[in-house]
């Protein structure tokens, strides 16, 4: 049987106050999952530490049976980051940019310039592809930036937020985009607070509150599962970050 695309089990974290405080998920090959959780429940914390940029106070963090806490440059190999605030070179085309990225992850020369193009073309960025970077808007900075993520094709996508200040256009775009992934076998972790992108994208859908998953499973399971007559993935979610007393979440 082939490992999970993640696994993660016991994740705890503490800044001032425990943050994360035993998170356990299981996320297979090719999945699209939709992590969600009120403002500052932990979301991007969590994003955090499995991209490797923030160290757990406990747990394991295995990326495709790669154990990225012991080995964080293999497991990074695989994983894709798409960082809610974008950070691209200014002084850079998107052109250039994806080139120096892949040129990070020793993608070769003209297979990075194929990919560069491809992704361009796919986000709606060829007229600009040789255009300096710091007259972008927001919104197409984000979408250099997931390009940039894409470049070395990794085996797992984990994204914040990453259709907040993109247009109607480019958000459809950007969907397609990572459902053409999924059914490529490649796994899509993403936080949104657009429950409907969630209730339409996700095949599985995790609800983190007081620092731990409270409620997960797909669509359907999470309304028999919830139960209360609730129909739609913005009742059961309110249902289940409003009545509980707060433990550990902000
Ligand atoms: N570097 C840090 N130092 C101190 N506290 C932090 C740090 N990073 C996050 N926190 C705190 O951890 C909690 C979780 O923050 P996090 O950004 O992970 O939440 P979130 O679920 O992503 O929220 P949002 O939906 O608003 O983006 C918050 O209380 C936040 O203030």
């Amino acid at each position: 049987m082939s490992s999970p695309a993640l696994s993660i089990s016991g994740l705890a974290k503490s800044f001032d106050k425990p943050v994360i405080d035993g998170f356990d998920i299981a996320i297979r090959q090719g999945e699209f999952y939709a992590l969600l959780g009120p403002n500052g429940a932990g979301k991007t914390t969590i994003l955090r530490m499995i991209a490797g940029l923030l160290a757990p106070d406990a747990g394991e963090i295995s990326v495709l049976g790669v154990d990225a806490l012991k080995d964080p440059v293999a497991a990074k190999r695989l994983v894709a980051w798409v960082s809610d605030e974008p950070m691209v070179y200014d002084r850079l085309t998107p052109l250039e940019y994806l080139e120096f990225v892949a040129g990070l992850w020793q993608v070769e020369a003209s297979t990075a310039r194929h990919r560069a193009e491809e992704l361009l073309e796919w986000l709606d960025l060829t007229d600009v592809a040789d255009s300096r970077c710091g007259g972008f808007s927001k919104g197409m900075l984000q979408k250099v930036a997931l390009a940039g993520a894409l470049v070395h094709e990794p085996r797992l996508i984990i994204l914040d937020e990453p259709l907040t200040g993109l247009d109607a256009g480019s958000a459809r775009k950007v969907k397609d985009l990572l459902r053409e992934k999924t059914r490529n076998g490649i796994t899509v972790v993403m936080t949104t607070h657009i429950l409907e992108v969630a209730e339409r994208m996700a095949e599985r859908i995790g609800v983190l509150y007081g620092g731990r998953l409270v409620a997960e499973g797909t669509l359907g399971e999470l309304r028999t599962r919830i139960g209360g007559g609730h129909t739609t993935l913005e009742e059961i979610f309110l249902d289940l970050v409003t009545a509980r007393p707060t433990e550990t979440a902000a």
